[in-house]
């Protein structure tokens, strides 16, 4: 049984539809890349999955659950993690307090997302609005793994980062598809980073399907066409 199985989703912002028939899975321990150009509805599709955003018809099934009727913080619970787009941490709050707000019982625990980020145990008393764009996305996975979650799904977490910190961030990546004993959904354009982690990929565009297989098998023509960069970017 998948971990995360989503069949013909479709949603609307208002009478704007975004998602026309979307369909994905994610095995428990897998990793799925979730690819498309900008607007083909990655982030509209785990909006849905999250339950931050009502879908039109399909069905998400989680674990064997069914999502559909659940409010958001209910499909938190039963062990969805994501590390939004745009990274959202407390500002106000210390990195310390921003893990420990999030925590969960479960294997992930502030030392263990320590070890991950030593960055952030460098920095655990420090305000999270001054921390760097790079360790703020360090502090939003870190929270995510505080909810010990069964799926940890991440919206483009390394976008508009310099490259030593994207390395880091990858790192950290490969390192939880291979010990964080969880399943990945990754929204990302970095090809060449996710070759190594992903086991499968789904093409999105204008909110339908349009590729869907082994990332291996996802040809540089198909890239260019679908996603806008070369499967070697
Ligand atoms: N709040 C909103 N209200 C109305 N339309 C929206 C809203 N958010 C997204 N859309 C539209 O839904 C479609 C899918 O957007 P979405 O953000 O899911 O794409 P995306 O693949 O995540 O793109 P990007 O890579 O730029 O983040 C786009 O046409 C977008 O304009």
């Amino acid at each position: 049984m998948k971990l995360l199985s989503v069949h013909d989703l479709t949603a609307a912002y208002g009478p704007v539809q975004a998602l026309f028939g979307v369909s994905l899975g994610v095995e428990a321990r897998g990793a799925t890349a979730l690819l498309g150009r900008n607007g083909a509805g990655k982030s509209t599709t785990i909006k849905a999955i999250c339950r931050l955003l009502p879908h039109r018809s399909g069905e998400i099934r989680f674990a064997g659950t069914s999502l559909a009727d659940l409010p958001a913080h209910r499909a938190a619970r039963l062990g969805l993690g994501l590390v939004p787009e745009g990274r959202r941490c407390f500002a106000g709050l210390s990195v310390a307090q921003n893990l420990t707000l999030a925590a969960r019982p479960g294997p992930w625990t502030e030392e263990r997302v320590r070890d991950l980020f030593p960055r952030l145990g460098e920095r655990r008393g420090q305000l999270a609005g001054t921390l760097s764009g790079g360790e703020q996305q360090m502090l939003a996975i870190g929270r995510a793994l505080m909810t010990n979650p069964r799926l940890l799904i991440l919206d483009e977490a390394t976008e508009g980062l310099a490259p030593l910190v994207r390395a880091e961030i990858w790192s950290a990546i490969r390192t939880l598809k291979h010990e964080g004993g969880l399943g990945l959904l990754i929204v990302d354009k970095s090809l060449r980073e996710l070759a190594p982690i992903a086991d499968h990929a789904v093409v999105l565009s204008r909110g339908c399907n349009v590729w869907d297989g082994p990332i291996g098998d996802l040809t540089d023509e198909i890239a260019h066409r679908h996603i806008g960069v070369g499967v070697e970017s």
